[in-house]
């Protein structure tokens, strides 16, 4: 493009002067009522948001390819970019300083990134949207987060890149910074918006010095990083960036936490997506977790949900906290009067960002008044029902009488949108404006004066007074009453059907008014800076107070929810425990028209339970409760069960269903094994871990022999809380090999040819699967079904092998004694002929058949 720029517009060697500054983001380019985009920016944003893509001018005879939104509406366009990971740099323009009526002068006004806005109208309310930024040293990774609505800044450290993924599954920024020669970039190929940053960014010197600088401290002792090289480079780095495109100070940044996993009950992104916390399987809100537990009244309680979800809490005292406060709002709390409150109090989490970001608009400052008026409110009811529970939650609710009475007397009610519109500073704030303000309203009135009296004067009834940007005040007079325009009148514009002149009286009204007009302007602007001075000063206890009232706000959300479902209180514990009686799925039972069957579960002296049944017959269901109500238990929630008791949990391993990765170029078995791979190399005693058929990936005979054999691990080895639920026949007789394993079925009964799901868990095994009256349920041809049911008739015929065999032993029963050869051959004769006597042909399917078969030979062999 610069080659052509000796060819070129003013205008356009303007426009290319600025774009050249931002090559990889799209320029939006203020012309008079619209922002423009030229060249390959009109192409991607006509495409990305539907735009006419036109022209305006030509390049070397090339025509120029240009999208134009109004200025107007450019808050939803932005809004949809961000959506779609895309960034833009906003452009104004302003009068030439010398009033000169060449080009424009044009300047950046912001850079709009997707981890960065806050703006009302473009950031979704719903979105906590975070940005982060990842670095990898010479030892370790470091990732940095930071939310720039409620401050909140992050920093985490890992010693490989496993560990740190399960940091940035945690974080889910819609924003990554990244150095350049980072390879990995695998691990965030599901973020729409990434950035490379040059390696100087990085700069450990002066990654310290900016964040010190940050934090008004001289070292990073305090926030327990001072010798993380790899997370003050990252942080620094990410600090820097935002600091650039937003062209603030960030005044609500004011320290950084160092994020641990070992704080939390770790779940990755396949846990969270298997386990349907924040959205169902094909990515909506519907049927999620999330959407039973949401009825937050406020939308930065609703982000705050989202992140308590996906970081379950193992303080227990923290917890607990939660649960006593829940505990609270249901014995004799007016739940109803809390919730009017929240219902009005507004994004304050937003309007304290935008208020150090210096963003805010007057609407945030009457949103903030009205919002700081209701804390005394909600202080009152916790003084008279709320208990001990409360106490943290009413000290963070401060009341700032002086900053809600400088609102309340500095703010009107209903204020303009805009400040440079004036009418914002309340009426009887300030004197002077006062007097400006009756000055310009007392000119409305003496115009009318005016009118009536140069009627009455002229004899012309329909002689007006009016006012345009042009000429200012001036008097129309028709032409058919020309001849009737006294001297004085001077001339000044000629039209169609009429004439204007203006007077030496109208000039001096109209200076006063205009001089009034733009002093009163520069007064509210002068109050409206001095009381955003004063609100920054006030940022840590805004911030506070947004904070308490998003979990409060969550917290009368459950308390609703819990009574709505009829949940109970958990019993949180330390030990590696999990008992849950008679427990419900809470997104089940209530999408559910039918009753929902409670089960229960005990991992105590049992912690691997292989689950077997019909298919449809609920084992799924069941596995995803478990994990559903430790996760809700965690976070300071009621469960959906008689009574729970949840213990120590490190991290809930799900390995369900089947999905191809195919832009990785993984397989549906590839991706099962990598995540039954993740799941045996890293769980502990401590971990809850759902394997949901592993093994269905592949042949019958290896797809049985690795999930037994995984299986196995989980007995011997882990020993971590499984629940492993199985078609393979294989598994079902490990709880005889293992004292910690122990079978669970599901079961379904043919009444009048139809088969009925009983839902309920019942400890032993159950072989058969029903797969071919469930292909029935489902609508296969009736052929096909019929011609299964023959094939199956034939198989068993020639089989001839019954009941499935346990053909392996933990290690204590496979030790034998030295010299017994006779007696033990003696002993496997026997033991193969009541295996064969015992087994049950109507019970078995072929596989199963052909398996005790295989299992049989091995044993003689
Ligand atoms: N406890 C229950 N009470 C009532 N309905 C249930 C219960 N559990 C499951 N269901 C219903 O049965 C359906 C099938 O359950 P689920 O998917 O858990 O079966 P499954 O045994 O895992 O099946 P498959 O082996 O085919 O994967 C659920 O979608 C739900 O509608």
């Amino acid at each position: 493009m610069s080659d052509s720029k000796e060819q070129i517009t003013p205008l356009m060697k303007q426009y290319l002067d600025i774009k050249s500054q931002y090559p990889d983001t799209l320029l939006f380019f203020r012309m008079g009522d619209f922002y423009e985009l030229f060249f390959e920016d009109a192409k991607k944003v006509s495409s990305l948001l539907d735009l006419t893509l036109t022209k305006r001018g030509n390049i070397k005879g090339e025509p120029i390819p240009m999208a134009g939104i109004p200025y107007h509406a450019v808050d939803g366009y932005l809004s949809r970019l961000i959506k779609q990971g895309v960034s833009a740099v906003i452009c104004e323009q302003s009068a030439a300083p010398d009033g000169s009526k060449t080009i424009m002068v044009r300047n950046v006004s912001k850079i709009v990134t997707p981890g960065t806005v806050t703006d009302e109208g473009i950031a979704p309310d719903s979105l906590d949207n975070s940005i982060a930024c990842i670095f990898k040293g010479k030892n370790y990774y470091a990732l940095s987060t930071l939310s720039l609505s409620s401050g909140a800044f992050t920093t985490a450290l890992a010693s490989d890149i496993k560990g740190i993924t399960l940091y940035l599954d945690k974080a889910s920024p819609v924003e990554l910074l990244y150095p350049e020669n980072f390879k990995e970039t695998q691990i965030f190929s599901d973020i729409a918006c990434i950035k490379k940053l040059p390696l100087w960014s990085f700069d450990l010197k002066s990654c310290y010095k900016t964040l010190c600088s940050q934090f008004n401290t001289s070292s990073l002792f305090g926030f327990d990083i001072e010798n993380l090289d790899e997370c003050i480079s990252a942080s620094g780095a990410l600090l820097s960036y935002v600091k650039d495109t937003q062209n603030v100070s960030l005044q609500h940044i004011r320290n950084i936490v160092r994020d641990e996993q070992s704080n939390y009950v770790v779940l990755d992104k396949c846990a969270q997506r298997n386990l349907e916390l924040l959205s169902n399987l094909r990515g909506e809100e519907q049927g999620s977790l999330l959407n039973i537990l949401d009825k937050t009244l406020t939308p930065m309680g609703s982000r705050l949900l989202k992140k308590w979800l996906i970081q379950p809490l193992l303080d227990n005292s923290k917890v607990n906290k939660r649960l006593d406060i829940i505990e609270n709002l249901l014995d004799s709390f007016p739940k109803e009067k809390l919730e009017e409150i929240l219902r009005s109090i507004g994004d304050i989490e937003r309007i304290v960002a935008r208020v150090a970001l210096n963003t805010a608009r007057p609407k945030d400052l009457s949103t903030l008044r009205d919002a700081l008026n209701l804390i005394p409110q909600i202080k009152n009811l916790i003084a008279k029902y709320g208990n001990s529970s409360m106490s943290d939650l009413d000290s963070a609710l401060v009341d700032l009488k002086e900053i809600r009475q400088l609102l309340q007397s500095a703010i009107k009610d209903t204020p303009s949108t805009l400040l440079r519109d004036g009418g914002v500073i309340a009426d009887g704030y300030n004197a002077l404006l006062d007097e400006l303000r009756s000055l310009m309203s007392g000119s409305e009135t003496l115009l009318s004066e005016i009118e009536q009296r140069e009627r009455e004067a002229t004899g012309i009834n329909t002689l007006k007074v009016n006012f345009n940007q042009v000429h200012g005040y001036y008097i129309e007079v028709t032409k058919l009453n020309g001849d009737k325009v006294p001297d004085h009148y001077i001339r000044r514009q000629t039209l169609k059907n009429s004439e204007r002149f203006i007077t030496p009286e109208l000039k001096d009204l109209e200076e006063r008014t205009l001089n009034a007009k733009a002093q009163s302007l520069d007064i509210e602007k002068e109050i409206f800076d001095g009381i955003i001075a004063t609100l920054q000063s006030e940022i840590p206890s805004l911030d506070m107070i947004a904070k308490a009232i998003s979990a409060f706000d969550i917290l009368l959300s459950f308390a609703r929810v819990s009574e709505l479902n009829n949940y109970t209180r958990p019993e949180i514990t330390s030990q590696s425990v999990i008992t849950i009686n008679e427990g419900r799925h809470p997104v089940v039972e209530k999408l559910n028209s039918k009753p929902f069957v409670a089960n229960s579960i005990d991992f105590n002296s049992k912690k691997v339970f292989i689950i077997s049944g019909p298919n449809m017959g609920g084992k799924s269901t069941f596995m995803r409760q478990v994990a559903l109500i430790t996760i809700m238990a965690r976070i300071g929630c009621f469960v959906p069960a008689a009574s729970a008791r949840i213990g120590h949990i490190d991290r809930i391993f799900t390995r369900i269903g089947a999905s191809d990765d195919l832009s990785s170029g993984r397989s549906t078995f590839m991706v099962e094994m990598e995540e039954a791979a993740s799941i045996l190399n890293n769980a502990t005693d401590n971990s809850l871990v759902l394997m949901d058929e592993v093994g269905r990936g592949t042949s019958t005979t290896e797809g049985a022999a690795l999930a037994l054999s995984i299986a196995r691990y989980l007995c011997s080895s882990i020993k971590a809380m499984t629940l492993f639920s199985t078609h393979y026949g294989e598994l079902l007789n490990l709880d005889s090999s293992y004292a910690i394993a122990q079978n669970i079925c599901f079961k379904a009964q043919e009444i009048k040819n139809k088969i009925v799901f009983l839902y309920h868990a019942y400890e032993g095994s159950q072989s058969y699967s029903y797969g071919i009256e469930v292909g029935k349920i489902a609508g296969l041809p009736n052929a096909v079904i019929d011609q299964a049911k023959k094939d199956i008739k034939d198989i068993l015929d020639k089989g001839s092998i019954s009941q499935i065999q346990n053909t392996l032993s933990d290690d204590s029963k496979e030790h034998t004694e030295p010299g017994a050869d006779a007696h033990e051959r003696d002993d496997l004769n026997t033991d193969i002929i009541d295996t064969i006597k015992s087994a049950d042909l109507n019970c078995m399917t072929p596989l199963e058949a052909l398996n005790l078969l295989s299992a049989l030979k091995a044993r003689i062999n």
